[in-house]
């Protein structure tokens, strides 16, 4: 194996730097800057060439990269530009907006030839929501797109070598996700005071229309004040798209007495709805919490809208989070149950899990019993109830309590309160009582962290986008458990972290003791630039 200080010297100076970010976009535009160091043939020095603010380019799209951000070279330079909205293929004019780094940003001004692999969007709002940024590229196209992003990183953030990557068979196919519509148990509406309209539909703007022009709706990409309505939203379950239809039918009305609430300028009633969906676990039927978040504490102006979605058969649960704070968050510091229960269920790998208003879940149930059973089987569990699992960023418990039944202990660890009741309940929901759970921030861990359980013999770690902390991979690598199965959605970060774990952390003179054996990407989202991987570590 290569020591750890020629593996670095290889390594250009603003990557060697850029290890210590824990910031995504930079880790991404990382794997940009390689694809341009590559190029260096065609210009001795790409970085010297950069493009001014305002200036048109004639740019080709080669591939897909973080948010879904089109991966484009200046000609001749290799000089690297990522565009929103464009696609595999396509041949564009844009201008140049900003410049990140060692690379720029352009909008797109016009298409010179489509991309390949286009299909119509089914959704009317897909060319201007934030959510589905690739409805209109076929779904294959799609998943080689993550895939290639996947590759990449690993290569020029991981630090693995394509060689290694194939002739090992490390990186595994993709998996698809088979339903592409319809996937999402939760979605947020935002309420506001004006509709959004993208530039091409500006005209139809009828000046100030007053309540008729209140929104309730999705961000527009990259706004947090501007939102666009929508009526239906095609990721979301059908009968959370028949309550959301309801609720626009009707909450403009001025006899209700409802506002929405103004980021601008903090006054307004109404904050965001949440849609939720679960499963009666007897029936397999869906059942579904409203949650509406509000500035204050009214019930009575929702008793309206309240009476409409609770007499849909499949809405169990009404609830109203009230947020005073000018935060934007859907977190209340109350919660109300206006109808019925105060959280649904979901079975998930044949285990009952109650979700609360604010309680982390899988946000795609189906995909989530097949990201689950990756785990499992990359777990490599011997049956004998022997050994002890770490459930690293546990959420609430869901990984840990499906393994549970075949280990002897399950430690789980994580950040919320909230999220470890629920995991606790979810322990006693469904009999599990070799699984402990403690709250605990793990960028924030000290030389006591784990003296409080056995060696693990298995550990998970499941982060949030910003990877894990470097005082977890040193604690990981000075632990040395026979196995890590790291999940992980976003590939970037989650390059970054093998790297440390298998190749070690040069400027801090520590040892990488880990071989990856496989990383298993999975599709949750599609249409959506999301990716999820499973890796499976084992200690050399
Ligand atoms: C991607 S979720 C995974 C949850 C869970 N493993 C699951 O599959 O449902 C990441 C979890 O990490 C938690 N988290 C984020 N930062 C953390 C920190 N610094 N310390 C502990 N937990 C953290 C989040 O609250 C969230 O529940």
């Amino acid at each position: 194996m290569a020591s750890i200080s020629n593996l670095t010297n290889t390594l250009p100076m603003h990557i060697r730097k850029f290890r210590h970010s824990y910031y995504s976009l930079s880790l991404s535009t990382l794997s940009c800057s390689l694809a341009e160091d590559v190029d260096s043939s065609k210009n001795p020095n790409p970085n010297s060439y950069f493009p001014k603010r305002g200036q048109t380019l004639e740019l080709v799209c080669e591939s897909l990269a973080f948010k879904g951000k089109g991966l484009c070279k200046v000609t001749q330079t290799g000089f690297v530009v990522l565009c929103d909205r464009v696609l595999p293929g396509e041949h564009f004019i844009g201008r140049v907006t900003r410049k990140k780094g060692n690379y720029a940003e352009v909008t797109k001004v016009k298409t010179l030839i489509p991309p390949r692999d286009i299909v119509d969007a089914p959704c009317v709002y897909a060319s201007h929501c934030g959510g589905c940024k690739t409805q209109n590229l076929a779904y294959e196209a799609q998943l080689g797109a993550k895939e290639e992003q996947v590759r990449d990183l690993l290569i020029h953030v991981g630090r693995f070598s394509g060689k290694e990557l194939e002739s090992h068979a490390i990186l595994k196919p993709i998996g698809p996700c088979d339903i592409q519509f319809h996937y999402r148990n939760k979605m947020e509406f935002s309420f506001g005071p004006r509709r959004w309209l993208p530039k091409e539909s500006l005209h139809e703007r009828r000046g100030d229309a007053g309540n008729e022009d209140y929104a309730l709706g999705l961000h527009a990409p990259g706004f947090f004040d501007k939102i666009l309505n929508v009526d239906k939203c095609l990721l979301q379950s059908e009968p959370a798209n028949k309550v959301l239809a309801a609720i626009q039918e009707c909450w403009r009305d001025p006899q209700l007495d409802l506002s929405p609430y103004n980021v601008h300028s903090h006054s307004g009633f109404l904050k965001h709805l949440m849609l939720r969906t679960g499963r009666d676990v007897t029936t397999g039927r869906p059942e579904l919490m409203v949650n509406f978040v509000t500035s204050s504490y009214h019930p009575e102006l929702l008793k309206f809208l309240v009476d409409k979605v609770s007499a849909f058969p499949e809405v169990v649960s009404v609830v109203n989070n009230v947020n005073t704070s000018v935060g934007n968050t859907s977190v209340g510091e109350e919660e109300y149950t206006l109808y019925g229960k105060s959280s649904i269920t979901e079975t998930l790998r044949g285990l009952t899990f109650q979700i609360s208003a604010n309680s982390f879940f899988q946000t795609n149930t189906y995909q989530a019993e097949v990201l689950y059973k990756i785990i499992e089987d990359c777990a490599g569990i011997r049956g004998d109830g022997s050994e002890i699992v770490l459930d690293l960023f546990c959420g609430t418990g869901t990984i840990g309590l499906t393994l549970a039944r075949s280990v002897r202990h399950v430690y789980g660890y994580e950040v919320v309160p909230q999220a470890i009741k629920d995991a606790c309940l979810n322990a006693k929901i469904n009999g599990i009582q070799n699984a402990t759970f403690v709250q605990g921030d793990l960028n924030k861990i000290d030389e006591n962290f784990g003296k409080n359980f056995p060696k693990p013999d298995i550990v998970i770690s499941d982060p949030n986008r910003p990877g894990m902390h470097m005082k977890l991979i040193k604690f990981l690598l000075n632990l040395r458990a026979p196995r890590i199965v790291y999940v992980s959605c976003n590939p970037a970060t989650c390059a970054r972290d093998l790297d440390y774990l298998c190749h070690g952390v040069a400027e801090q003179n520590i040892e990488g003791c880990y071989k990856l054996i496989g990383v298993q990407p999975v599709d949750m989202f599609p249409h959506t630039p999301h990716i999820e991987c499973v890796c499976l570590l084992e200690l050399q």
